[in-house]
């Protein structure tokens, strides 16, 4: 009986529901989850990492984070499922037992914990996280523009009532920080993957630049195949190519920072394609979930193998 056997994996949850449903999972599965608390958010709330490993130390590891912008609530749910793919797979599926036999898997469902809580209580559309700062009477920075690379250039705003505001400076964000110290901490961090919605889209960098990165081809044929390997579930379409040249010019972004740091990086956005947008009814949650881990289990191979 496991204490997780209550918990709906197709509808969406509370950041409390959310929080409950990690201790439980771990405590189900404690031979290979442990929890780690890498921060807390403005507000105070705890920030939470599930780590999957198998045993050793430093393994090398893949970096999943969901929800840093708080109403793509898609994404968590995707998360959620995921995890529990994770752990049903190991010691079944052959790619999914060489991955953890050889990396560590971190993964961060709630990355803005106050913007979630806040589209639970007030307001079902809030994008960024809920800083304030004297003198400035809009609250929160686009988590997604708040990151070194390309910090302030095209594609965020300086105005903080900007949905697109990259904040006072790079990494100001205490969510934000606690990822880079984490990540830059751990020192083996081979791959990044930042989990959006909507657009129906597989991206890697830059975001700030038009300017093609130096492994673009091996960035390219990896999304293609992921794309494709998604595609097969449920015959859902994504487009696929760097940030700046598929979707917009957009600076101070997790995946180029990731990149600068040595680390392939990629970031979906989920479904739909604008028909019900940020609010995807919870039917489609399972659906949109079995797709996109066929996407992430082939960038998973893909690492351990390069
Ligand atoms: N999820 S979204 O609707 O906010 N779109 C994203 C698009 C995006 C996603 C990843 C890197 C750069 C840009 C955004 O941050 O603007
Ligand atoms: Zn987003």
């Amino acid at each position: 009986e496991r204490s997780t056997s209550g918990f709906s994996y197709s509808s969406y949850h509370t950041l409390e529901e959310i929080h409950t449903w990690i201790d439980n999972f771990v405590t189900d599965h404690s031979d290979i989850l442990s929890k780690i608390q890498i921060g807390h958010s403005f507000e105070n709330r705890s920030i939470l990492v599930l780590k999957f490993s198998t045993g050793g130390s430093q393994h090398p590891a893949i970096w999943i984070d969901t929800g840093i912008h708080s109403r793509e609530w898609i994404t968590h749910a995707t998360g959620i499922w995921t995890a529990r793919k994770i752990v049903n797979e190991y010691g079944k599926d052959r790619i999914v037992t060489d991955v953890l036999n050889a990396m560590d898997i971190f993964m961060e469902i709630v990355s803005n914990p106050d913007g979630f809580a806040y589209t639970h209580s007030m307001n079902c559309l809030w994008r960024k996280n809920k800083s304030s700062r004297p003198g400035i009477f809009c609250i929160g920075v686009d988590l997604n523009r708040n990151w070194k690379s390309g910090f302030g250039g095209n594609g965020s705003n300086n105005n903080p009532c900007s949905e697109t505001y990259h904040g006072p400076s790079p990494q100001s964000e205490p969510e934000v920080a606690a990822i880079v110290d984490f990540i830059t901490s751990h020192g083996n961090i081979k791959a990044l993957i930042s989990v959006h919605s909507y657009s129906q889209m597989l991206m890697y960098p830059y975001g700030h630049s038009l300017e093609p990165v130096s492994n673009q081809k091996e960035l390219y044929s990896l999304a293609k195949d992921a794309v494709q390997a998604l595609y097969e579930v449920h015959g859902i379409e994504y487009i696929y190519g760097s940030i700046s040249t598929t979707l917009y010019v957009a600076s101070g972004i997790t995946v180029d920072w990731a990149y600068d740091s040595g680390i392939k990086s990629f970031t979906f956005e989920l479904r739909d394609t604008g028909h019900y947008g940020f609010l995807l009814p919870a039917t489609q949650i399972i659906p949109t979930a079995q797709e996109t881990w066929m996407a992430i289990r082939t960038i998973m191979e893909h690492t351990l193998n390069h």
